[in-house]
């Protein structure tokens, strides 16, 4: 690969930015407007201590780039290099192939005539140069949190970009999630050994909770003389990540670090969607089919189904919908009540008097604060600190059995379906496989292109660049003040178990949906 003459710094691709479409742009590390979120670290200026403050472009017009760090931030003058692909068969007859340096994608798509343009991220894809040669990228994956559909699938395609697109041969798999880079083996992954790997569920790489430590991961880094970090986690492993970059970055290492979000319960802010979730919403399916089944088929039956969702709804509120057969949803976002007027358990009576059987969905997240108040809460907590949930789907069967021994009102048949690690572990579908290889090309081609520090993911529809702390700041929630939820309350008809009060609160503290799949745009991803 020949070397371009120019070494170009991210200031300097800054000042691309500069020189293009936005002529008055100013670049600021700490001019925050009120539209953009506040940096929560890194208050020291560009060189020292390593650490960066965010990077920041704004326009008058209101515009504002939260972009990602470069390599050249901290290592000057590195030499950059013509991309392979320009010669690559499959490649160079794309029109267009190379993404412009001042491209970036809107977080916001829903404007008015007089509003500012607001929040926009590094749009990703191929960048027409690139800071690794081909046969100098040593890169290494890492899948971390708990499993997925289309981990493999994500892996796969790291693998087989990297080699397909940009030649690189020296890619190391490590086992075990965090601790695998300083207490577990490695693997050397190929695009020959991972040919089948995305029709297996689960992670080849294998997965693991806890046992981050930062200085060790780095050294295991800088002793195996790795340069391109792919790590494939949640919201726990994109914080992981982050310290992981910053600790690269303080050492000065010409390593380029980037996250690939992964969660089946959707909870990663920003982005449109996490793979894995349509899959998980299709299997539930199936549990909530024979939960209607068995419903349907006694007399007064009542199939409880308990779908992921520790903290987030979106598996449950997506397969109700598509369901049909669903009477009642619990999130953990929307609270609820067993007794009295107005609550689950009159409206249980009311369905099971109308319709004879009955179908309740209920995310693992929901209701904890009323077990916690009927069994003594424990308080425990994962090897990575996430709260270990008490089984509501058990809870609810046994306090809805309960209440009709009790009042003797009718005899009911209750069944108890607990389909979540049955989901959880099954390959991804087709739609989450193509997702996948869309996410796995963005990383490598960011990495490529020198940026470091990143989570990449689809915004509105396009796939970008996000700085970490975006994406590890708040959590994706259902948010029960939204059109969704609604079309929700209105599909099952059940009572939303909120007061007046209770509503006004919730449309106080939350903020206006900003993803697809919350809104009504359906807007297909593209890289
Ligand atoms: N705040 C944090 N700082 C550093 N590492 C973290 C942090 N939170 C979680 N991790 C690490 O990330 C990994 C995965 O986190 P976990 O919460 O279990 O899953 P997920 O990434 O799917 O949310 C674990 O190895 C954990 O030690
Ligand atoms: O894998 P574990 O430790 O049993 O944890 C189960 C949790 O993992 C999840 O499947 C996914 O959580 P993460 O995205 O944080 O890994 C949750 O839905 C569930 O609560
Ligand atoms: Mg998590």
């Amino acid at each position: 690969m020949g070397s371009v003459t120019d070494s170009t710094t991210s200031a300097a691709s800054s000042s691309l930015l500069l020189r293009g479409s936005l002529s008055s742009v100013k670049i600021s590390s700490s001019s925050c407007s009120s539209t953009c979120s506040s940096p929560r670290r890194r208050s020291t200026p560009m060189g020292s201590e390593g650490k960066l403050d965010p990077k920041i472009v704004t326009s008058d017009a209101g515009y504002i780039l939260e972009d990602v760090p470069h390599l050249t931030d901290y290592i000057p003058d590195l030499p950059t290099y013509l991309n392979p692909l320009q010669d690559n068969p499959a490649y160079s007859v794309v029109k267009q192939y190379f993404v412009n340096d001042d491209d970036t994608v809107a977080q916001k798509i829903v404007v008015h005539k007089n509003s500012p343009k607001g929040n926009h991220f590094r749009r990703a894809g191929p960048r027409q140069k690139v800071y690794f040669e081909s046969d100098e990228v040593h890169a290494c994956i890492v899948t971390c949190g708990g499993l997925c559909p289309g981990l493999n699938t994500v892996v796969r395609e790291i693998v087989c970009g990297l080699s397909h697109m940009y030649g690189v041969t020296k890619i190391l798999g490590i086992e075990g999630g965090y601790r695998g880079f300083y207490a577990r083996n490695t693997i050397s992954l190929t695009p020959k050994n991972v040919n089948d790997i995305h029709k297996r569920g689960g992670t080849i790489l294998s997965t693991s909770r806890g046992g981050h430590d930062t200085s060790k991961i780095v050294d295991s880094i800088q002793d195996r003389g790795i340069n391109q970090v792919y790590i494939i986690g949640g919201d726990g492993t994109q914080k992981g990540a982050s310290v992981i970059f910053e600790e690269i970055q303080r050492r000065g290492l010409k390593v380029a670090v980037a996250g690939i979000p992964k969660t089946i319960d959707n909870d990663i802010a920003v982005i449109d969607k996490s793979f894995g979730f349509d899959t998980a919403v299709e299997e539930a399916q199936r549990a909530i089919n024979a939960a209607h089944v068995e419903a349907e088929s006694g007399e007064n039956g009542i199939g409880v189904v308990k779908l992921m969702g520790r903290y987030s709804g979106f598996i449950a509120m997506y397969a109700t919908l598509a369901s049909r057969d669903v009477d009642c949803c619990l999130i953990p976002e929307s609270p609820f009540y067993l007794d009295g007027k107005g609550g689950l358990l009159e409206f249980v009576e009311k369905r099971l008097k109308e319709n004879g059987h009955m179908v309740i969905v209920v995310a693992e997240g929901a209701g904890q604060e009323l077990i916690a108040e009927s069994i003594r809460s424990m308080n425990n907590e994962d090897a990575s600190g996430n709260k270990l949930l008490l089984d509501v789907g058990l809870w609810l069967s046994q306090r809805i059995k309960d209440h009709f021994r009790r009042t003797e009102k009718m005899t009911i048949n209750l069944k108890y379906i607990d389909p979540t690690y049955m989901i959880r572990a099954i390959p991804s579908n087709a739609s989450d496989n193509v997702y996948c290889t869309l996410l796995a090309h963005s990383a490598i081609h960011g990495a490529m292109a020198g940026y470091t520090g990143f989570t990449v993911g689809p915004v509105n529809g396009r796939h970008a660049y996000i700085p970490f702390h975006r994406v590890t700041e708040t959590q994706n929630k259902v948010v029960i003040t939204d059109r969704m939820w609604a079309r929700l309350l209105s599909s099952t008809n059940q009572p939303s178990f909120l007061s007046q009060k209770d509503v006004d609160n919730a449309k106080k503290e939350e903020e206006p949906p900003t993803q697809l799949l919350e809104g009504d745009d359906k807007t297909p991803v593209q890289e």
